[in-house]
């Protein structure tokens, strides 16, 4: 809490993770409550490489009548108008209230206009999850700031209504967020099916296809195939809710060659049924196909050595690739990925998981195809190489000063 002569600015801070769903959320049941058609699961990626940190701030000097804001990497969010914002706001603040009403020792924050404050450290808006990292943030910072006692799976209730795959980033390790049957949402929340120290092997690469803002946003994309597709009702009643069962419990044996063909099965499914949409949706381009190709290598002659599967494709809304593998494999996997496109023409190599990729060997990439070695180096931007990590965490660090003012990162 910052004081000045107009009274104090109230502050809380916090970073949250991205996560990347291997059991993929596609299709809403009710579009207002944000309730999916089926369960999904995700890993929580580690917060050294992509994370978003956001301070919440509430303070009786806020003039009343510009009401709550939004700053984002330095602009004014329009979130007056953003129903899914309202919302999240919303229901924090009648917690708060409830706290209030039951304490009347407590300051009555639930009255102050709220100044939001936040950095994204990657492309917002551009198939890295950023709404994800971002409402979770958004949510986390906020209840922590009124003081709610509430756990993480009752406010994954709260920043599901902000973007669905938020609510899995309020948990680190492997997360479930499961659809539930309720008419109101009660019981469509997230929880941890395994803390990241059960598996902390598990490592990502996410290859960079495409920074730009220009794929099908995600709602409007699985409106379009919950209407249209005729291969989505077996995929929401049917496949997913077995796959979810297999995939936890390959998480729970940590069994990498179940949990690889499980995750690139659904990531296929899911893109098949965008496929079938009508007008059909088509996420992936060359590049993303040539990223999977150089993956079926990988995983070829693992298995013609009569080992398991060494790595997993995943593709959401967008054209970027999300290779999964486990820390023992780095040089086979993302070895590979590196030998091929090298340190000069893509950035990303550096930083704690990066740092320990060595360039395989170059017999390693004999069997692969040409074209789409051709294709993946004409196409990576960037990579970003993570692993496995925790939730949201409370921090000192705030980007509102004691004044209430916004401090630049
Ligand atoms: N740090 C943040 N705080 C609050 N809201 C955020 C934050 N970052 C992103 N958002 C919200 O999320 C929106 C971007 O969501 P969108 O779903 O379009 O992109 P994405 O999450 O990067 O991509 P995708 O959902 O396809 O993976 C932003 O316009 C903003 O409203
Ligand atoms: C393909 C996905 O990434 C879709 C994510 O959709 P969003 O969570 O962005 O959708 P809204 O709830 O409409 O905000 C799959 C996933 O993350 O499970």
């Amino acid at each position: 809490m910052g004081d000045n002569r107009q009274g104090p600015v109230y502050r809380s801070s916090t970073t949250a993770p991205v996560n990347i769903a291997v059991i993929k959320y596609w299709g809403k049941r009710d579009a207002t409550l944000n309730l999916p058609t089926n369960s999904s699961l995700s890993v929580t990626l580690s917060q050294a490489s992509l994370r978003t940190h956001t301070t919440a701030s509430c303070s009786a000097h806020y003039a009343a009548h510009e009401g709550d804001s939004l700053l984002l990497n330095g602009s004014a969010e329009p979130i007056q108008h953003s129903p899914r914002t309202q919302a999240c706001l919303g229901q924090l603040r009648s917690l708060r209230s409830s706290l209030e009403a039951s304490d009347p020792s407590l300051p009555k924050l639930s009255g102050l206009p709220l100044h939001i404050v936040s950095t994204n450290n990657f492309p917002t808006a551009a198939g890295l999850a950023s709404s994800a990292a971002g409402f979770a943030a958004l949510v986390r910072s906020i209840a922590d700031l009124y003081a709610l006692p509430q756990s993480a799976t009752e406010l994954s209730r709260i920043a599901r209504q902000g973007s669905g795959s938020a609510c899995r980033s309020l948990m680190g390790g492997y997360v479930a967020w499961r659809a539930g049957s309720a008419a109101d949402g009660s019981d469509s929340l997230a929880d941890e099916v395994a803390p990241p120290a059960h598996w902390p092997q598990m490592r990502a690469l996410v290859l960079v296809v495409s920074a730009a803002k220009k794929h099908l946003p995600s709602t409007a994309g699985m409106q379009v195939t919950v209407k249209t597709s005729s291969l989505f009702p077996t995929r929401a009643d049917v496949v997913v809710p077995r796959r979810m069962q297999n995939m936890e419990q390959a998480i729970r044996a940590r069994d990498f060659d179940a949990f690889a063909r499980l995750t690139m099965q659904d990531s296929n499914g899911f893109h098949a049924v965008c496929l079938d949409s009508w007008p059909p949706i088509a996420y992936l381009n060359d590049v993303s196909r040539a990223a999977v190709r150089v993956v079926e290598a990988i995983n070829q002659q693992s298995t013609d050595a009569g080992a398991g599967l060494l790595a997993a494709y995943t593709f959401d809304a967008g054209p970027n690739a999300v290779v999964y593998y486990l820390e023992r494999d780095t040089e086979r996997v993302a070895g590979v990925f590196r030998a091929l496109l090298g340190n000069e023409r893509v950035e990303g190599w550096e930083g704690s998981y990066g740092q320990d990729i060595k360039p395989a060997e170059m017999e390693e990439l004999a069997t692969l195809d040409e074209k789409a070695v051709e294709t993946l180096r004409a196409g990576v931007s960037r990579v970003i190489c993570t692993g496995v990590g925790g939730g949201p965490e409370k921090v000192d660090s705030h980007l509102v000063d004691e004044r209430g003012e916004p401090v630049w990162e």
